[in-house]
């Protein structure tokens, strides 16, 4: 999000006028928050976790594209260069481009390819914690950008860090580097996580007193 202050402003502003400025998102706001949810389409798309998803071995022989597979054989899905970075599916695939899934009526366009439909896997071993993660993942990321901004941090001569759009080579991809902060982008925004805290803390409390009653 650093890399895109542009997508944060829009973010905001849907969370502005679905949510207002005295709550949190809640999962019930979900439904309502199609630019959050198309954020968290085009994260999962533009730098999908598992790049090569994971090794498949094929239980018998079979055929792709003219080549024959001996069965045994290991076979990996290029599901970040081959699918999810695929200009027919996706034009300018290297831009983070969420509303390439918002139709004219504001919802998701679903002649749009739905990347959760390849990064969680497909097929028999397909992700079984797909719509967990995805619930999860947007409340989180609808609940930061309501309340925080998010910037490129300093490096040590004071000037602003390079933020890379590189993804580590490893099976499990993660950003290489992760110079951000972030501030709360107004006393409101501060004071929904400060309340919070309160609330946190006062039920840890209640919870010790419980267990020593026990
Ligand atoms: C962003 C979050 C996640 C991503 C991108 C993701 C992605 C994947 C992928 C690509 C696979 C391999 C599917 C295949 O073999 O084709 C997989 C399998 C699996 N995932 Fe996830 N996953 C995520 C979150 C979760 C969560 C939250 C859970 C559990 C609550 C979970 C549980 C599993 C399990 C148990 C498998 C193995 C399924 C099997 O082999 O039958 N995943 N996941």
């Amino acid at each position: 999000m650093a890399k895109f202050p542009e997508v944060q402003v829009k973010a905001r502003g849907e969370l502005g006028a679905f949510i207002g400025s005295s709550r949190l998102p809640e999962f019930d706001d979900l439904k309502n928050l199609t630019y959050i949810r198309a954020i968290v389409m085009e994260t999962l798309r533009w730098m999908p976790s598992a790049p090569l998803g994971l090794p498949h071995c094929l239980s018998q022989d079979d055929e792709y594209k003219g080549y024959h597979i001996p069965g045994g054989s290991l076979v990996f899905a290029n599901v970040c260069r081959g699918i999810l970075h695929n200009p027919n599916d996706y034009p300018q695939p290297e831009v983070f481009w969420p509303e390439r899934y918002i139709a004219h009526d504001g919802q998701i366009d679903s002649s749009v390819r739905d990347p959760c439909t390849i990064a969680f896997g497909f097929g028999r071993r397909i992700c079984p914690g797909s719509d967990y993660a995805m619930n999860l993942i947007t409340i989180c990321v609808a609940s930061i950008l309501h309340v925080f901004h998010i910037e490129v941090d300093v490096d040590e001569f004071g000037q602003p860090a390079k933020l890379s759009s590189q993804g580590s080579s490893d099976a499990i991809s993660a950003p290489t580097s992760f110079p951000i902060h972030l501030t709360p982008h107004s006393p409101e925004a501060a004071s929904l996580v400060r309340d919070i805290e309160v609330e946190y803390e006062d039920k840890c409390f209640f919870m010790e007193k419980s267990e020593l009653a026990d």
